[in-house]
């Protein structure tokens, strides 16, 4: 084990953003300033993983760099393990960023050193004796599975073991926090997964806190437990994972979840079915805890009303399950309209909309 596992009290914050603004002057005399965070309330959870999602623009990398401490806010207060960072000296500083790993998109790795001599920087730099090296970065390349590939070049890895280097780097100090700005974008879908998975172990193995920032929500899905979407500088949403799968509330959130997840059949396929189903079509949403799709299934029956499944399947999010399913409706109308009236008692009902319909 690379890092001494801790047994952080769950719910804590460890991370703090109080009431936080960052304002950028403008770049021209004719430019206005750039507000990059606007009034941010953002606790990070001691021991969880935290997705921040936003389109580009939103603010994200700012955040990260106000964690960080490589930039300060212009109002507000930010507060790591305790401290708040934004007053404290260059000196003490380093101290709270021997708590912080990073790692990037691009890998941000020294090319012409070795893996070993990436994964040693760090601990050069915190002043770790030579002599204490060798074991250390031993134990992370075992880790992050690159054991065999102590004395390789950079460039003579793939982009996933690259990543796999800047997990190890980052890791080298010991930190509590990890801060992850789009780790697995510029890698393909089989090595976003064990990047993933990598970096599940060091969330569960190590008790290490992670931020995540992404703009995939195969990744949120995949590895956070809470997520915040971030528009325009500002927090829009922020829930558990599988809430804000399931039920989206911001616009922006339905839009990302929507690359993922459709609420019901898209606009053209919603007219492809209608040509093929004369029924009156209803897109329902179950969710945990909600009545299931037989309880519905029953109400229809009972009413002598025939369903058929259109559109639409069953998620799962952290091991629960939500599913958006779209049916078409035949019957007498009178027990069509006392059924879906009943049905939307038990689960949420919509009228999938074409876009002139909803206009
Ligand atoms: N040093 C700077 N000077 C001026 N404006 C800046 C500076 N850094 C960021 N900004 C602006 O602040 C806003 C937020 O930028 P930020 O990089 O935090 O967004 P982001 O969500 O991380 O976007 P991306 O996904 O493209 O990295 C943007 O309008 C950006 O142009």
């Amino acid at each position: 084990m690379p890092t001494t596992p801790r047994a952080p009290a769950p719910g804590d914050p460890l991370i703090r953003l109080a009431d936080v603004s960052r304002v950028f002057p403008a770049r021209s005399r004719q430019g206005s300033p750039v507000t990059a965070l606007d009034h941010v309330d953002l606790d990070v959870r001691a021991g969880e993983v935290l997705g921040v999602v936003g389109y580009s623009g939103a603010g994200k990398s700012t955040l990260l760099r106000l964690v960080n401490a490589l930039d300060r806010p212009t109002a507000g207060t930010v507060t790591v393990a305790g401290r708040e960072v934004s007053s404290l000296s260059e000196r003490a500083l380093r101290e709270v960023r021997r708590d912080i790993g990073m790692i990037f998109q691009q890998f941000n790795l020294f090319a012409s050193r070795t893996v070993w001599g990436n994964i040693a920087y760090p601990l050069t730099v915190a002043g770790v004796p030579k002599d204490q090296h060798r074991e250390r970065i031993s134990e992370l390349l075992h880790f992050v599975g690159l054991a065999d590939k102590a004395h390789t070049h950079i460039e003579q890895l793939s982009g996933g073991q690259k990543q796999r280097v800047g997990i190890a780097r980052a890791l080298a100090t010991d930190p509590r926090i990890l801060l992850a700005d789009e780790p697995t974008s510029a890698l393909d879908p089989q090595t976003t997964g064990e990047v993933l998975a990598l970096l599940r172990r060091v969330n569960e193995e190590l008790g290490i806190t992670i931020v995540l920032i992404t703009h995939e929500m195969e990744v949120v899905r995949t590895l956070a437990d809470r997520v915040a979407v971030m528009e325009a500088g500002r927090v829009v949403e922020l829930g558990d994972t599988y809430d804000v799968f399931a039920a989206p509330q911001h616009p922006a959130t339905q839009r990302f979840v929507s690359t993922l997840v459709e609420k019901g059949p898209p606009p053209r396929a919603l007219q492809r079915l209608r040509e093929r189903h004369d029924g009156r079509m209803v897109t329902l949403s179950f969710r945990d805890g909600d009545a299931t799709p037989a309880d519905v299934f029953g109400a229809f029956i009972e009413r002598g009303v025939t369903f058929e499944l259109v559109h639409g399947g069953v998620e799962d999010v952290g091991g629960r399950t939500f599913g958006h399913l779209t049916f078409s409706l035949t019957g007498d109308d009178a027990a069509v309209a006392d059924a879906t009236a009943y049905v939307a008692t038990l689960v949420e009902l919509t009228t999938p909309a074409s876009p002139r319909e909803a206009s």
